[in-house]
C-alpha cells in the first residue's frame, strides 16, 4: 500500500498521533504506544469520505478503528513506510478521540453544577443560623455605642469650642474673601495696577453679598430659634443646643482620633488562594507532587474556585496522578505549616463521591478546638423523638451533625479525657427527653458522670467495682430477653400494622411493650474484659446489636480502651454509628470507625490533645464528618433532666428506678434464689421470712441490710415463690410458732425454672414468668 505516516508527538503524555491517506481513503491513526522491544501501537481508523472534523485526526466511520503494530524508529515528524503497516492486524479501538467532547451534547456532560442559591440561603437552619448572627451583630453594635452615650456627649462637648473656633475662622475667611487674598497679592508682586483693581472690585463685590447672607441667614436663625423656644415644645431648645454642641464637637475633633471606638474586633484571616494549596502541598515531600510542580503546576488543578464556605474557606483540589487525597491528609500537619495556620483550622478530607485524588481542603478562620461550643439545641426548651434526627455536635463550619439512634447503635471510643462522656451524655439527655423512652444507664468509671441522669432512668448503676460490673452484665441479659419479647410481638402484629416488621414510632406510642430502651454502658473495656462476666456481656452486647436494632433496642457504648481484649469484635464490627475522638494508633482508630477507616484517610489520629470533644463521627451520615460534641456539663445536664422528668411525669412514663422500684429481672433472680438457697441450712425444709432476711443481711449486707419479710416476699413472689405459714422456732427461744415464710420445694422449683440459659438458647415454651417482661413496668404487660 502506497502512502504515508505523519508522526506528530502529543506534548503532555507522549502519545503520538499518524495519519495515513491513500487515494480517496483516509486512514487515520488517532495514537500510539510504544511497547518494549521498540514495537509501536499504532491506532488507526478509516474513512472512505472526508474527514468530518477537519483535524484529519478524529475519523471514526468507514471500516473502523484498527490497532496495527509498526516498529518503533525516527523521531518526530518522520515520515514512515506504509508498507510498515500491517493489514492483517487486529483492529480494536482504544482510545476515544481527543476531541470528542466536543461532539458531546453539553447536557450528556458529566459536570457538577454549582449550588444557584447558596446553601446558607436554602437550608433553613443556616438561614436561620446567618439571620440570628446578622441580628445579634447589629444588636451588639448597638448595645455597645448606647452604653458609651453619655462618654461621646461629654468628648463632644470638650471639643465643641475648638469647633466653634474652626467655624468663626472658616466664616471670617469666607466674609473677606481670604480665598483669593493670594491673587491679589501676585498682583501686587508684579505690579500688575488692572489686575489688581479688578480682583479688589471682585473682592468689595463678593463681601457686600457674603455679608449681606451672612446677616440674613444671622438674623433668621436667631428669629427662628427665639421664636421656637418661646412657641416650640420645652424640649426643643436643648435638643438644638445639644444638636449645635455635637456639630461643633464634630467639627473639632481632630482628624485622627475619631469620636467612637470599635465595637467588634475582627480577626483578619489571610484568604485562602491557589498558590497558598500549592505551596503548603509542594512542601509536603510527595515526589510526585514535586515533579507535577516543577513542570509548571499542571499536575495540581482546581475544580472549583476556591469559595468562603461556612466560616472559612474550601478548595477543591485534583491532586496529580498517583497522590491520594489520603496522602495529604496524614500529613495534616504539614499542610497546616504549609499554610501558616493553626493546625485545627486545616481540614483536608477525601471527597467520597469523586475519585480517590480529589482533596477537599477546608480551612477555618479559627481553630475549631479554640472556637466556643455551639449550645445544645435542646438545652432550654423542646423535647426529642428517637425516631427523628438529635443534635449531637457541629462540624468544623459549624453546621450541626445530628444522629438518628433509631435503628441503630452507637460506639464511642478515644483515649482518655477527649470527651466521651460528654459525647455519650448528649444522646441520652435527648433520650431522656423522649418521654417514650426508657434509659437503662451503667456507668462502669464509678464517678457518677452519667449521675445527672439518674432521676429519669429505669434502671441505673454507677461504680468501677466488681458488682456495677454484674449490674451492667444483668441489664445486658434482660434487654436480651426484651428483644426476644419483642421479636415475639412483632411476630404476631398484622402485616397492614407492622408492615417492615420493625419497631415504628406509631407502634411504640400504641404498644408500651414496644418502647424504645436505650442502654449506655461507660467504660464499657471494664465489663468486657471483666474475669467473670467479660465473655458473656460481650456475647449478649454482640446479639443485641444484631437483633435488637429494629425492635427499638438502641445500645451505646463507650469505651477508653478500643483495642482487640476491651472490645469485642462482634461489636466493633456490628455497630452503626461510631464516634472516634482522639485516638493513638490506626488500630484503635478501625476497632471504633471500622475496618478501613484509616486507609481511607478518617484518621482520629490527627487529632491533638487540644482537640477535647472533637471526632470523626461516621455512619450518621454519607460520609464521615469531622464533629465537635455539645458541651453540656453537669449543671445544665441536671437542668434538663428536671425538664425531662417533668415531661415523663405528665406522660407517666417514669419507673424502675427513677420512682424508687427496684427492678426485678430474671437473672438478679437467679442471684436472690441463689442466695436464699445459700442460707438455708440442710434438713431446714421450712423457713420463716424474718430468719432468712437475718441471714440474708449477714450474707450481703450491701444488698440486703434492713430488709424486712415483706420485701423478701415481694423480690420471691414474681418467681414463684410464695411466702405461706410454716412451722417454725425461734433461733433464740427455741420456741415454735407457725409464722410466714418459704419451703424449701417452691424455692428448688424457682432456681429450676430461672437459670440463666445460653443467650441464643429459645425460651421455654411454658414459662410463664411475670418476669417475661424483665426489665419492664408491670404495665408494659398490657403492652
Ligand atoms: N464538646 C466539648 N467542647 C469542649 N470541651 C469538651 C467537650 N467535650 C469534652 N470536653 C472537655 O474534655 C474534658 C474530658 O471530657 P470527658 O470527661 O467526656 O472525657 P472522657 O473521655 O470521658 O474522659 P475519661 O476517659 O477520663 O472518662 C471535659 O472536662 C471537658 O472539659
Amino acid at each position: 500500500m502506497a502512502g504515508w505516516l505523519n508522526r506528530r508527538r502529543d506534548r503532555d503524555d507522549d502519545v503520538t498521533a499518524r495519519s495515513e491517506v491513500t487515494g480517496t481513503t483516509s486512514e487515520t491513526v488517532s495514537g500510539t504506544e510504544e511497547r518494549d522491544g521498540g514495537e509501536v501501537l499504532l491506532f488507526r481508523s478509516r474513512d472512505d469520505d472526508t474527514d468530518p472534523t477537519g483535524t484529519g485526526s478524529e475519523t471514526v466511520a468507514g471500516s473502523g478503528p484498527r490497532v496495527v503494530q509498526v516498529p518503533s524508529t525516527g523521531t518526530e515528524g518522520e515520515v514512515v513506510d506504509a508498507e510498515l503497516v500491517d493489514d492483517d492486524a487486529p483492529v480494536v479501538p482504544v482510545n476515544l478521540p481527543g476531541e470528542l467532547a466536543d461532539y458531546v451534547s453539553p447536557w450528556q456532560r458529566d459536570v457538577q453544577r454549582r449550588a444557584v442559591v447558596p446553601v446558607w440561603l436554602r437550608d433553613k437552619t443556616e438561614a436561620r443560623t446567618a439571620a440570628l448572627w446578622a441580628a445579634s451583630y447589629a444588636g451588639h453594635h448597638a448595645a455597645f455605642h448606647a452604653v458609651r452615650l453619655p462618654l461621646y456627649g461629654g468628648v463632644l462637648l470638650a471639643r465643641s469650642p475648638r469647633g466653634a473656633g474652626r467655624v468663626i475662622a472658616a466664616t471670617a475667611r469666607w466674609l473677606t474673601d481670604a480665598e483669593a487674598a493670594p491673587l491679589r497679592h501676585e498682583a501686587v508682586r508684579v505690579t500688575d495696577a488692572t489686575e489688581y483693581m479688578r480682583l479688589a472690585r471682585l473682592r468689595s463685590e463678593r463681601q457686600r453679598t457674603r455679608l449681606a447672607l451672612f446677616a440674613t441667614g444671622t438674623l433668621a436663625a436667631a428669629g427662628t430659634g427665639l421664636a421656637l423656644m418661646f412657641a416650640g415644645p420645652a424640649w426643643l431648645p436643648g435638643l438644638t443646643v445639644a444638636g449645635l454642641v455635637a456639630l461643633l464637637g464634630k467639627i473639632g475633633a481632630p482628624a485622627d482620633r475619631p469620636l467612637t471606638g470599635r465595637a467588634v474586633v475582627t480577626h483578619k484571616v489571610p484568604k485562602l488562594t491557589d498558590d497558598m494549596v500549592i505551596r503548603a502541598l509542594s512542601a509536603l515531600g510527595i515526589a510526585e507532587i514535586n515533579k507535577a510542580i516543577a513542570k509548571g503546576g499542571n499536575g495540581i488543578s482546581f475544580p472549583a474556585p476556591i469559595t468562603r464556605d461556612g466560616p472559612g474557606f474550601r478548595a477543591d483540589v485534583d491532586l496529580p496522578y498517583g497522590v491520594t487525597a489520603v496522602d495529604i491528609i496524614e500529613r495534616r500537619d504539614r499542610v497546616a505549616s504549609g499554610l501558616r495556620r493553626p493546625l485545627g483550622c486545616v481540614w483536608p478530607e477525601p471527597a467520597h463521591d469523586q475519585h480517590a485524588g480529589r482533596l477537599v481542603l477546608w480551612v477555618g478562620d479559627r481553630d475549631m478546638s479554640q472556637a466556643k461550643p455551639a449550645p445544645w439545641p435542646l438545652a432550654k426548651k423542646g423535647t426529642a423523638d428517637l425516631f427523628k434526627p438529635i443534635p449531637f455536635g457541629t462540624d468544623q463550619r459549624g453546621r450541626p451533625a445530628t444522629v438518628t439512634l433509631m435503628y441503630d447503635n452507637v460506639l464511642i471510643g478515644a483515649m482518655p479525657g477527649a470527651g466521651k462522656t460528654f459525647a455519650l451524655r448528649g444522646p441520652l439527655l435527648a433520650a431522656a427527653l423522649d418521654p417514650l423512652v426508657k434509659l437503662w444507664l451503667y456507668e462502669l468509671k464509678g464517678t457518677g458522670d452519667l449521675g445527672p441522669l439518674e432521676p429519669v432512668c429505669e434502671r441505673y448503676s454507677s461504680g468501677a467495682d466488681d458488682e456495677s460490673a454484674e449490674a451492667a452484665l444483668l441489664g445486658l441479659r434482660a434487654l436480651r430477653d426484651e428483644v426476644r419479647k419483642r421479636a415475639d410481638i412483632i411476630k404476631r402484629l398484622p402485616r397492614d400494622v407492622c408492615p417492615e416488621n420493625k419497631v415504628t414510632a406509631e407502634l411504640a406510642k400504641r404498644n408500651k411493650g414496644l418502647r424504645p430502651i436505650v442502654m449506655a454502658i461507660d467504660e464499657c473495656q471494664n465489663l468486657f474484659t471483666h474475669p467473670d462476666h467479660g465473655p458473656e456481656a460481650a456475647e449478649l452486647a454482640t446479639a443485641i446489636i444484631k437483633l435488637g436494632r429494629a425492635l427499638g433496642v438502641i445500645l451505646l457504648l463507650a469505651t477508653q480502651r478500643p483495642d482487640a481484649k476491651s472490645l469485642p469484635t462482634g461489636v466493633s464490627a456490628n455497630v452503626g454509628i461510631r464516634f472516634c475522638l482522639r485516638v493513638t494508633g490506626q488500630l484503635e482508630n478501625d476497632m471504633v470507625l471500622g475496618t478501613s477507616a484509616y486507609r481511607n484517610g478518617v484518621r482520629a489520629t490527627t487529632l491533638t490533645p487540644k482537640d477535647k470533644g472533637i471526632g470523626y463521627l461516621s455512619g450518621a451520615s454519607d460520609d464521615p464528618q469531622v464533629v465537635r460534641t455539645y458541651y453540656v456539663d453537669g449543671p445544665a445536664s441536671e437542668a434538663i433532666v428536671t425538664r425531662a422528668r417533668a415531661l415523663r411525669e405528665a406522660a407517666g412514663t417514669l419507673t424502675g428506678h427513677a420512682i424508687g422500684e427496684q427492678v426485678a429481672d430474671e437473672t438478679r433472680a437467679a442471684s436472690v434464689l441463689a442466695d436464699v438457697a445459700a442460707v438455708l441450712v440442710a434438713g431446714e425444709d421450712k423457713v420463716w421470712s424474718e430468719i432468712i432476711v437475718t441471714r440474708l443481711a449477714g450474707l450481703r449486707p450491701d444488698q440486703y441490710k434492713g430488709w424486712e419479710p415483706a420485701q423478701l416476699a415481694a423480690a420471691l413472689a414474681p418467681y414463684g415463690v410464695k411466702t405461706v405459714q410454716v412451722w417454725g422456732k425461734d433461733e433464740e427461744t427455741g420456741v415454735g410458732a407457725n409464722r410466714r415464710g418459704i419451703t424449701r420445694g417452691d424455692l428448688d422449683r424457682a432456681i429450676a425454672k430461672h437459670q440463666p440459659r445460653p443467650v441464643d438458647a429459645p425460651r421455654p415454651a411454658s414459662s410463664t414468668s411475670p418476669n417475661d417482661s424483665a426489665g419492664t413496668s408491670p404495665e408494659d404487660d398490657n403492652g
